[in-house]
């Protein structure tokens, strides 16, 4: 009854999830244009041809790489993998008419796609020095294969799973042998949650699930399991979802000298995986070339020339003969080959009856194992499963589940995984959990294990306390010491923008940050393959491979559901989401956040807004966890680096002139070896004194505290001493000092509210503190803006440096909040007198017109009271006239709005190219991404806050964009032979 159930209600909701899909792919057709496919990650365009070559068993691979002569040498990102069958089409489209050819991808890094082809077209070729588009097919096999299967289920009656189905279904409980059998491991290193996970998989009868978390050796356990099955005589048939899982185990199984055999396209195993392939083995077996001559004469019956009328019959009779022994020869060598093998591998839907697995008797299989087994949909499962009289699963369901076009379908439960139904049913009686991870450093490691895996996760001793500066080549900085860094972007502006599409975020001040973290860390030798990028949006990955692909090359910037089941020595994820409703949409999904964590070995940067993602809790777990364990700093500590190009904060430059350089400005905490140049911190602040400053500074164990504070005192009576002797312009403190002891300095400058400044590089750096500049005077600020207007507000009572974290960090969060609150007053105000103080900010910066949209809340923000009606006055004029330098013209009746900066400009400059915001134009042209279409499953809620009214504003705009950007471009027109 439970079996019914189950699959009426399944076929149901893969019917549903069909149809998401068709739809979509009719969608795309009718209403979308293949930048916006591409944008989809669906779509890759104009790509030429890098080379061309006969490899696979006589299939031509095609290599597709981006233009060069662009100058941009990576792909966009994007949703292809191996395996994925794709269209090949001549640029006039993604038609029927312009398809050259079908194929499927062998292999795709950021570089190059790799295609293996299939029949070309006849008359067909490739011009090398064409440009070709690539589609991602819909292909229904696989729910076809599905399908079947689980009506095979339905009507179940006699087989080798009779007795594994009810067990499955709750209609019987789960049994073990009575007598365990003694055996000795394969493996001696196995720790005690992997040897438990083993026996306990031998000795269940029919059910046995291996839950192993990031890092805890999974596969290795999977290996010993499959080991042990086969030297009790056991015939395996051992699946994953996905292609890569399969090759990782046929890798590990074969180093162990199991005789496997790999099932698939060999198109779609990965080369040093081909010689276990049914194709490789079966080249090289007896029938080989009995089999290759039966070919070859295949191919010369089929040379001869067609037209000679009369003789077509003979060689049709000829080839078919031909073929029918060629059929005979094979199915007699397969089923051989297949017989002999130990371990039989292939994805989960290749498992399926119209391969080659017709050739064996049902009851040939003793045991299924499904790895990665929480990714696989169940009815995917259940292809395999109907051959076994016991299963083991391992995965983890703690992270990411399946890919699901429909949500409704995904809600109602087709991403319920087998692993997650079954350990509902049973509990952990059916459970073994691998509790030694071998991957993080453990203050990684402690928050997921907290937060998702009960607390029942310890770190191994040989990564327990593994950090980057102890990898070979590594200098001891600031950045390689910490296994936890958050830099927070709160209160900073650092918007995402504003995009109508909930599953395409970009943020650009995030990449700016998330390059000068890379920047310290490949300074300090760490090497750019030990270093991932992940950001959890499509959108986001491209803006950070414009930055940093090209510097780095063997950095992987990949979407976090494209590293799962990967692992790198540092991880630097930029959260991307920043915004005043505090909506964090598709990150809301638990999983994808651990999975995007667990992926670091010895050090993990998040970059975020933690005002904002602290809405969510999971999320606030995390930023918390790191506040607690990690190094907090905030982005304002690096903004000074990428302001020229990212926002006017600097009000210096704004000539509202004043003292008040923002509150928010926090002490920098440079850290040894990290200073940057050109950094001078002005500001101090009581509110510093008052604690908030050191929460940049936060994991200080007890000893070393100890010795600190000594150090501690002794540089601040030396400081002091300067402060009281109003004769010294300078303190310059020599080059002997180290790193450590200039952090000191510069804590101690930012208490006393003196200017500090390091010179030099390496050994010969030395800094120097300074009285500030002298401050025009302004009014009393207000509470939350205490500032630094007094040079010394000094010598009062200075609380010892170290005070309770968690503090420290609720009351940043507080001072943030109240920050925000003001300057959405601000932004209130200045919207009721339809003025634009960004404009004024951004003509005086730089000289370089260009500013973002979030500016003029900043500039407000960094205004105090008083002064902010000085300023809207100054702002309206400014506001009246052309916002290009130097341009007088008004705007006031025939203005145009650019929507990138947010300035107004007369006829003649209100093209973004030609006051500056071309490069926003071109990157948002790229990013217009249209309302509808998913790309993820997940739990995203979409982004309905865009007015309308701006959205089709947008739209057009952004169409006329593309078409001026379209008709600027003499499209080669390439000759169709057809
Ligand atoms: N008992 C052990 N002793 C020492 N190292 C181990 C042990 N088990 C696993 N490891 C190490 O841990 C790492 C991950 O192991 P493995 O490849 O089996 O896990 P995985 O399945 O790929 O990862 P995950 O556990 O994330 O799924 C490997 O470097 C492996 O050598
Ligand atoms: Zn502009
Ligand atoms: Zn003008």
């Amino acid at each position: 009854m439970a079996v019914e159930t189950f699959v009426s209600k399944t076929l149901e909701l893969l019917q549903e999830e069909r149809e998401a899909e068709i739809e979509e792919t009719k969608i795309w057709q009718e209403n979308i244009s293949l930048k916006d496919l591409q944008n989809k990650g669906v779509c890759l365009l104009k790509l030429q041809i890098g080379s061309q070559s006969t490899g696979l068993y006589g299939r031509t691979v095609i290599v597709l790489e981006p233009r060069k002569h662009l100058g941009f040498s990576s792909l966009p990102s994007n949703n292809f993998g191996p395996g994925d069958i794709v269209g090949i089409y001549d640029p006039s489209g993604c038609s029927a008419a312009s398809q050259v050819c079908t194929g499927i991808v062998i292999r795709i890094s950021q570089a190059s796609v790799s295609v293996a082809v299939d029949d070309l077209k006849d008359g067909a070729s490739f011009d090398s020095d064409g440009l070709y588009n690539l589609l991602k097919l819909a292909n229904d096999v696989t729910y076809k294969r599905m399908k079947r299967a689980l009506n095979a289920l339905n009507g179940y009656r006699t087989g080798p799973a009779s007795c594994l189905i009810p067990v499955l279904f709750g209609d019987a409980q789960p049994s073990s042998h009575s007598q365990s059998n003694e055996f000795e491991f394969f493996n001696s290193k196995l720790d005690d949650s992997q040897r438990e996970a083993v026996s306990f998989a031998l000795s269940q009868r029919e059910l046995a699930v291996v839950h192993g978390p990031p890092g805890t050796g999974k596969t290795t356990t999977v290996v010993e399991i499959i080991l042990q099955a086969v030297k009790q005589g056991q015939k395996v048939l051992c699946c994953a979802p996905s292609n890569v899982a399969v090759d990782n185990l046929v890798e590990r199984l074969a180093r162990c000298k199991a005789k496997v055999l790999r099932l698939g396209h060999p198109a779609r195993l990965l080369e040093s995986i081909q010689k276990h392939s049914l194709d490789a083995i079966l080249a090289q077996s007896d029938n080989a070339n009995i089999i290759a001559d039966i070919r070859k004469d295949i191919d010369k019956v089929g040379m001869k020339k067609k037209s000679e009328k009369g003789e077509r019959g003979n060689f049709k009779r000829e080839i078919g003969e031909l073929r029918k022994e060629l059929k005979n020869r094979e199915t007699a060598a397969i089923a051989e080959i297949l017989k002999s093998a130990d371990v039989v591998l292939s994805t989960n839907t290749g498992a399926c009856d119209d391969g080659p697995l017709k050739f064996l008797p049902a009851e040939h299989f003793d045991w299924v194992m499904i790895d990665e087994c929480a990714q696989a949909l169940e009815s995917s499962c259940w292809i395999a499963l109907l051959r076994a009289r016991k299963c083991i699963l391992a995965g983890d369901y703690k992270q990411l589940p399946p890919t699901i076009k429909s949500q409704k379908a995904a809600a109602k439960g087709l991403s319920l995984s087998l692993m997650e139904r079954l350990i509902q049913m049973y509990g952990d009686s059916v459970v073994r959990m691998l509790t030694v991870q071998y991957r993080m450093n453990s203050a990684i490691m402690e928050w997921a294990s907290k937060e998702m895996y009960n607390g029942r996760l310890t770190a191994h001793s040989s990564v327990e306390k593994h950090l980057l500066k102890d990898l070979p080549g590594v200098a001891c900085v600031e950045e390689t010491s910490t296994p936890l860094l958050l830099i927070d972007t709160a209160g900073c502006g650092l918007s995402e923008m504003e995009i109508a599409d909930e599953q395409s975020k970009g943020n650009q001040g995030e990449v700016d940050i998330v390059s000068l973290h890379i920047k310290s860390l490949t300074e300090a030798g760490v090497k750019a393959k030990d270093i991932a990028v992940i950001a959890p949006y499509n959108l986001q990955v491209d803006l950070l491979r414009q930055k940093l692909s090209a510097r780095h090359p063997e950095m992987e910037i990949k979407s976090v559901d494209g590293f799962q089941g990967r692992e790198k020595e540092a991880v630097v994820l930029s959260l991307v989401r920043s915004n005043r409703k505090g909506e964090v949409g598709f990150l809301a999904e638990d999983r994808r956040i651990n999975v995007a964590v667990t992926r670091a070995r010895r050090h993990i940067a998040v970059v975020c807004d933690t005002q904002t993602v602290g809405n969510h809790a999971f999320l606030k777990s995390l930023v918390d966890h790191m506040a607690v364990f990690g190094e907090v700093r905030t982005a304002f500590e690096y903004l000074q680096d990428i302001v020229p190009q990212n926002y006017t904060r600097d009000h210096k430059a704004t000539k509202t002139n004043t003292s008040s350089t923002s509150s928010k400005q926090k002490s920098r905490d440079h850290g040894p070896g990290k200073p940057k140049e050109g950094q001078k911190t002005t500001s101090s602040s009581k509110d510093n004194t008052a604690g908030s400053q050191n929460h940049t500074k936060s994991h200080t164990p007890a000893q070393k505290d100890q010795k600190d504070k000594s150090r501690y005192a002794e540089i601040r009576l030396q400081v002091e001493n300067f402060m009281k002797d109003v004769n010294m312009k300078n303190l310059h403190f020599p080059s002997s000092f180290n790193s450590h002891d200039r952090l000191l300095v510069h804590q101690i400058a930012e208490e006393l509210g003196l200017v500090h400044e390091s010179r030099g590089e390496g050994g010969g750096r030395c800094i120097t503190v300074s009285r500030p500049v002298a401050l025009e005077p302004v009014e009393e600020p207000t509470q939350e803006e205490t500032q630094e207007e007094e040079p010394a507000p000094a010598l009062q009572s200075e609380p010892p440096p170290s005070q309770p974290l968690v503090d420290l960090k609720t009351l940043h969060l507080e001072r943030m909040q109240r920050e925000q609150q003001k300057r959405e007053e601000n932004v209130q105000q200045k919207k009721q007198q339809n003025c634009n103080p960004a404009a004024q900010g951004a003509k005086k910066s730089k000289g370089k017109n260009k500013t973002k949209a979030g500016a003029c809340d900043i500039a407000a923000a960094a205004v105090p009271d008083d002064d902010f009606d000085a300023l809207i006055s100054a702002v309206v004029k400014a506001d009246s006239v052309c916002s290009f330098v130097k341009c007088k013209a008004s705007v006031l009746t025939l203005g145009q709005l650019c929507i990138f900066c947010n300035r107004q400009f007369c006829l003649s400059h209100h093209i973004p190219e030609v006051h500056g915001c071309g490069d926003e134009a071109k990157s948002h042209a790229r990013m217009r991404i249209s309302k509808e279409g998913v790309l993820y499953a997940g739990s995203g809620k979409k982004d309905k806050s865009l007015d309308p009214n701006k959205k089709v504003y947008l739209q057009r705009k952004l169409d006329s964009k593309l078409k001026d950007m379209a008709s600027q471009r003499k499209p080669k027109n390439k000759e169709k032979d057809t």
